[in-house]
């Protein structure tokens, strides 16, 4: 009996990459499948792994009706047993309703892959359709960690290095794209807008590793700081005036 299953995790826990091993372990033993994704960071119609994989992939723009793209196919010849879906966090509810459809209705395994919420820890409404829907949510096995070693639940936007908790739900981006606060200050400058995957003590406390690493070099300068003032204080001879 077909599934509807549900993939998710954070960013950089390997969704994409599972997305592909699952099409290449299920075309191998000569079943038909289509792919999907939405906003790809390689660029339009393409699933993308930090691994290294890369795939062509059939682009989801708001008008794609699942349901007509599998029926279409099938009315061509085309054999089609699963569909993979990445990046199903922009599907709109109505695409994951039919993708549920087409799991009922033709016995069309769906696998989606996808972050359940934003950089504001709310739920995508594609995601949350899912979670509504899906057979089965599937945690991803590999976690992300926060810089502080623990598990990485949650995903920080960073706008040139900063951690914002404002701004449009859909910006497509990376890990690993901190820039240091300078930058935004030159003229012309085009703020970068990075993602980082945080554990929820140090994403409540909004501190990235940007900003404990600052934190850490203050900590240090402190004793040096303090020494300098006593210092100072005694007219630099080191004896209390
Ligand atoms: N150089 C590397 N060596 C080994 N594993 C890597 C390397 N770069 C990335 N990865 C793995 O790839 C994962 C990200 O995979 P990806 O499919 O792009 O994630 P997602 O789609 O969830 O954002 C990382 O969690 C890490 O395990
Ligand atoms: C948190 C968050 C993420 N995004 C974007 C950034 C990336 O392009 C994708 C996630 O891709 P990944 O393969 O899981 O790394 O989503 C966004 O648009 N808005 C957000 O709040």
């Amino acid at each position: 009996m077909a599934e509807l299953v549900f993939f998710s995790g954070t960013m950089d826990c390997g969704k994409s990459t599972l997305a592909l091993q699952m099409d290449h372990n299920h075309r191998v033993r000569g079943r038909g499948g289509v792919r999907f994704s939405r906003n790809d960071r390689a660029g339009e119609s393409r699933i993308s792994s930090r691994l290294g994989l890369e795939t062509d992939a059939v682009e989801v723009v708001d008008g794609t009706d699942f349901w007509e793209e599998v029926m279409r196919r099938r009315t061509q010849g085309q054999r089609v047993d699963y569909l993979i879906c990445d990046e199903a966090q922009f599907y709109t509810p109505e695409q994951v309703e039919q993708l549920a459809k087409v799991v009922d209705e033709i016995d069309v395994d769906v696998f989606a892959f996808g972050i359940t919420a934003d950089f504001r820890t709310r739920l995508f409404p594609g995601s949350q359709r899912l979670i509504e829907l899906a057979d089965r949510v599937q945690v991803l096995q590999v976690e992300a960690l926060c810089w502080c070693g623990r598990r990485a639940t949650h995903n920080a936007r960073t706008v040139d290095g900063v951690m914002v908790t404002e701004g449009a739900q859909v910006v497509v981006g990376d890990v690993d794209m901190a820039v240091d606060g300078p930058a935004a200050t030159a003229a012309g400058h085009i703020p970068v807008v990075g993602y980082e995957t945080l554990c929820r003590r140090h994403f409540m406390r909004r501190v990235t590793a940007h900003g404990a690493n600052l934190m850490a070099e203050q900590d240090q300068l402190l004793p040096f700081e303090v020494d300098a003032c006593l210092w100072r204080g005694t007219g630099g001879t080191g004896v209390d005036a």
